[in-house]
């Protein structure tokens, strides 16, 4: 179609300027890198030349040895932007949760959401009124109103805030089937836009939906929708990160809890700002619960059973403050969150969030549904393609969605195997083999009418650039309605972070694609 036809055009850059090692290359530890990466990085300038490959080919990773594999798949280490890997990081992380986007998200929020009166957590608010299962659990932050035409205006006009909160209102209604739209405000049409599905990388151990709304302004301002979907992380083997994690689906469940007894959300909110204070204020779940780290942060922990019954200990005191009757219902959720989630079972939970989607999508009587990911995002969203997700959707769905955006993907497991990603995911060879996109077969039927736009970055690594390649070429040979583009100038993280910006290359194909359709 016209809006895949130009895609690309002015963008075939080709690559190959590996990040050049230097002893300053050397990291501490940190959040993103493991620690296992980093005593090896004690040893990765010698591999220097060897790691320089100018253009990636097809298996060359069967050749490479751990070391080599370890740095490939550390996208920090290819960034032209830093010379240390963990300032790329650091320079990530500081992005997703204070860039310039936050405010604008803020904004955004004030003027869809906040306008509702009724709840300053978003997410949180829109986990309530979705009901969505824990395990996919997504925060919904809907950009609507006017398509292209507004475009260039700014914010919207009162009238509009006005028309945004009716909608939100509506939104509560929406599992019902019935929303009653007045038309004098054009529901329809509003409704008609549409939506596009976001999901974050980070290996699937690291991130969340709440940093990852920072695509949402730009396609607000062109009429798309965007929903983060969110999943619940693989285990990690820190015990900070075991506690935070606890806590993140402890708060969870008291707000699934208490919505399932249909309290009002600014009743949850109130009733979680008596307990949490000021963090119940905080943006989603980005900042942790400094209660339950507090409580546990006194104890010293033999093992992980020990933290799970602390957790479950400490969870059933605070739980009893809202509904003694209640912890029946938590405890098998919070059990959930502790046992070690497996990547087969994020795949599950997106599966299952996509369909929440594609539902939302009919009830709404929104035109299309597409669907976006980053890095490990990438890789599940282009499971929904390889799972068989798609051909078990009705016609009527199926037809919904109608293209995939993967934005420098993993879709070949296998090297990731041997690697620092592989200590927590614990992937066996026919595991990785079978959660594989690229090794798997698609499913022609459906993948013949979807548009799909596989994006890399020109400062990824060799590997990451070849898993593009060749994913691409695998899908070419179903769908004709594809483009491939290497995004000139930026990294693994900044081909996200600049999502942000309505200019930026990537942003500008994506609302092409979504509202040419
Ligand atoms: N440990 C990685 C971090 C990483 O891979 C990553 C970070 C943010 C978003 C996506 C990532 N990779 C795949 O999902 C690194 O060293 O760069």
């Amino acid at each position: 179609m016209a809006a895949v036809a130009s895609l690309l055009q002015d963008q075939s850059v080709s690559i190959s300027r590996p990040y050049a090692d230097s002893e300053e290359d050397l990291v501490p530890i940190r959040s993103f890198t493991c620690f296992k990466t980093l005593l090896l990085s004690l040893a990765a300038s010698a591999l220097s030349e060897k790691l320089k490959l100018n253009s990636p080919t097809t298996n060359d990773f069967q050749t490479m040895d751990q070391m080599q594999l370890e740095h490939q798949y550390s996208p920090s280490r290819w960034s032209h932007r830093f010379q240390d890997p963990d300032d790329v990081i650091q320079h990530h992380i500081d992005f997703i949760t204070k860039g310039e986007h936050v405010e604008l998200k803020q904004s955004l929020k004030k003027r869809l959401l906040f306008a509702v009166g009724e709840c300053t957590n978003v997410e949180g608010e829109l986990f309530v009124i979705t009901g969505a299962p824990l395990l996919a659990s997504f925060s919904i932050l809907f950009s609507c109103l006017q398509q292209a035409r507004m475009q260039g205006q700014g914010y919207p006009s009162s009238v509009e805030c006005d028309m945004a909160q009716r909608l939100t209102n509506n939104w509560t209604c929406l599992e019902g089937n019935h929303c009653q739209m007045s038309p004098k405000h054009n529901w329809e049409y509003v409704n008609y836009a549409p939506i596009l599905v976001y999901i974050h990388g980070g290996y699937w151990q690291e991130l969340s939906r709440c940093t990852s709304a920072y695509c949402v302004e730009p396609q607000y301002r062109n009429g798309v929708r965007t929903v983060i979907l969110g999943y619940d992380l693989a285990p990690t083997v820190e015990m900070f990160r075991v506690i935070e994690h606890s806590a993140d689906c402890e708060m969870r469940s008291v707000i699934c809890f208490l919505n399932a007894r249909n309290i009002k959300p600014a009743d949850i909110h109130r009733q979680l700002c008596e307990v949490y204070g000021d963090d119940a204020n905080s943006d989603g779940m980005v900042r942790r619960w400094p209660h339950t780290a507090q409580f546990l942060g006194g104890q010293r922990f033999d093992g992980d059973d020990e933290v799970k019954t602390a957790v479950r200990e400490w969870f059933a005191s605070q739980a009893g403050k809202f509904y003694n009757e209640g912890i029946e219902r938590l405890a098998p959720r919070l059990d959930k969150c502790l046992d070690n989630i497996t990547l087969r079972e994020i795949v599950e939970e997106i599966k299952t969030g996509a369909e929440y989607v594609v539902n939302m999508a009919v009830n709404l009587g929104a035109r299309s549904v597409w669907f976006a990911g980053h890095s490990a995002g990438a890789h599940l969203v282009s499971m929904l393609l390889f799972s068989g997700w798609l051909n078990q959707l009705d016609d009527r769905r199926r037809n919904l969605v109608k293209g995939f955006v993967l934005i420098s993907g993993v879709y070949d497991l296998i090297p990731l195997i041997n690697t620092y990603v592989n200590d927590n995911l614990k992937l066996s060879r026919e595991e990785a083999r079978v959660l594989s996109p690229m090794l798997l077969n698609i499913e022609s039927l459906s993948v013949r009418k979807l548009k799909i736009l596989v994006a890399v970055a020109e400062f990824d690594s060799p590997e990451f650039q070849r898993q593009s390649q060749t994913f691409f070429e695998k899908l070419e040979q179903k769908s004709t309605m594809l483009e491939f583009i290497t995004v000139p100038g930026v990294d693994h993280f900044d081909i996200v972070e600049n999502l942000h910006k309505e200019d930026f290359v990537l942003t500008k194909k994506i609302t092409e694609l979504i509202a040419r359709d």
